[in-house]
């Protein structure tokens, strides 16, 4: 999706290595906070009335750069210390125009879900980002939000950067996801909340539900009705938002990189706090437990309204999985880290109905061939399948890959290098701080060394 020679970053590109250790992960660590949940608790912020306090924020690039968009529009934001952000709203429909371009940086539910705050707004802006969002498809959330009355233009093709006129007087929408998008029906959901009447989403497929959710604690009507593997949103339309405090459990898409390592370097037991276990994100949990990882929750408890355990990973073997389609929108972010845990199974993986990885921050299903092929594993792509055919042993490494701005893709390479025969090197750990800042130190503490260090 992205051409490596545009990537544009205040800091040079960034290669780091990561070796096997001299022993195990081991002991506990908590990793930083949700990413969805950290954008919503923003943007719901500056929507309600009142001071939203929240706690255990993810100051990852992508959340900062939502922070500095609610900013533009005219909330006050402010840090009041690590994770603890305070946000002053302007109420349904009080959004400013910002003076300037809203620089969404890697960020594709950022520049999605903006999409459908300033589409409910009488006011003019232009969204962007860098060279990875720019090449991601943005029609999926333009054509619904053009029936609400908004107006876009962007490049062929529906690409950043994309001029918005919102509308003054936005219609309800009713509408059908022709792709199972969290994003998108955030979009239409926002847009939905400036609109007389009802705004209705239908989902093929349920996908995570953390707008929804975080409507309701902030005083909004939404019925949710399942139907099938899918589901029906109704939103009453202008409701008064107002301010609610939100606690932001850690991020169980964060939390699959240290247990994951966890499960693949021998000697590992290690346990990874407060995870957020909302039923729509831990697809990748069950997966790993079908392939037989000693995988154990503790401490299931409500943490701030949200459901969180504590994960235990201990080091064992295991064995090819064969993953159903319908799983996939609950672990839509996890298949390359999965696809690393599955060149060290023995026997077939299978990980069916992954067209939507071809349009995450690089096409992932290539990138994550590409990583594995660097490192002496092969794998292919049928149609949307994604295959595996191993016998257990560790795979060689050694390997130096391409992370295309994308920090899922770099962080499995580490964990893969982690566990390999010889190191393995990637091109760029820069975008690691998109969802994970400190990823590297807290391997490393987990490790009792540096395994994962900077290319001398
Ligand atoms: O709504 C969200 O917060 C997200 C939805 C998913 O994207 P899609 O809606 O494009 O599947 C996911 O990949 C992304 O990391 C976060
Ligand atoms: C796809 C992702 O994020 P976004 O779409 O917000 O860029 C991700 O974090 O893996």
């Amino acid at each position: 999706m992205s051409n490596p020679a545009s990537v544009e970053h205040a800091s040079p590109a960034l290669p780091l290595r990561a070796t096997r250790p001299a022993r195990g992960l081991t002991g506990r660590l908590r990793v930083a906070g949700d990413k969805s949940i950290s954008h919503r608790a923003l943007m719901f912020g500056a929507l309600a009335v009142g001071r939203t306090e929240i706690t255990g924020l993810l100051e990852g690039e992508d959340v900062l750069r939502t922070a500095a968009a609610m900013r533009a529009l005219g909330a006050t934001v402010e840090r009041l210390g690590e994770g603890h952000w305070q946000v002053a709203g302007r109420g349904i429909g009080g959004l400013l125009e910002p003076a300037d371009v809203l620089d969404m940086g890697n960020s594709g539910t950022g520049a999605r879900l903006i999409a459908g705050l300033i589409a409910g707004h009488p006011i003019f802006a232009v969204l962007t980002g860098d060279a990875s969002l720019r090449s991601r498809p943005m029609k999926r959330v333009m054509d619904p939000l053009s029936a609400s009355g908004a107006r876009f233009t962007s490049r062929t093709g529906g690409r950043l950067p994309l001029a918005i006129e919102g509308a003054a007087e936005p219609l309800p929408l009713d509408y059908r996801l022709p792709v199972a998008s969290a994003q998108v029906k955030s979009a239409v959901l926002l847009a939905g909340l400036c609109a007389r009447g009802t705004t209705r989403v239908e989902e093929p497929e349920a996908t995570r539900d953390h707008t929804e959710n975080m409507l309701r604690h902030f005083g909004a009507t939404v019925r949710v009705e399942h139907q099938g593997h899918g589901r029906i949103i109704e939103l009453e339309g202008q409701p008064e938002l107002t301010a609610a405090p939100v606690h932001v459990p850690a991020d169980p898409s964060s939390a699959a990189f240290p247990l994951a390592a966890a499960l693949l370097v021998p000697g590992s037991s290690l346990t990874v706090e407060g995870v957020g276990l909302n039923p729509l994100r831990t697809g990748l949990f069950t997966t790993l437990r079908e392939m037989g990882a000693d995988l154990v929750v503790t401490n299931e408890r409500l943490e701030g309204g949200e459901l969180v355990g504590d994960i235990t990973a201990t080091h064992g073997p295991l064995r090819g999985v064969d993953v159903p389609g319908e799983r996939a929108p609950s672990m839509i972010d996890e298949y390359p880290i999965l696809a690393v845990a599955a060149a060290f199974a023995s026997g077939t993986s299978r990980f069916r109905g992954l067209k939507e990885l071809r349009v995450k921050e690089s096409d992932r299903l290539a990138a994550t061939v590409a990583l594995l092929a660097a490192n002496g594993v092969t794998a292919e792509v049928e149609g949307d399948d994604l295959i595996l055919r191993r016998d257990g042993r560790p795979p060689a490494g050694g390997g130096f890959v391409t992370t295309h701005m994308d920090h899922r893709i770099a962080m499995s390479a580490l964990v893969l290098g982690l566990a390999s025969e010889a190191p393995v090197t990637v091109d760029d750990g820069r975008f690691i701080d998109t969802s994970f800042p400190g990823f590297a130190a807290l391997m490393n503490g987990a490790a009792g060394g540096s395994p994962i260090g900077p290319v001398e």
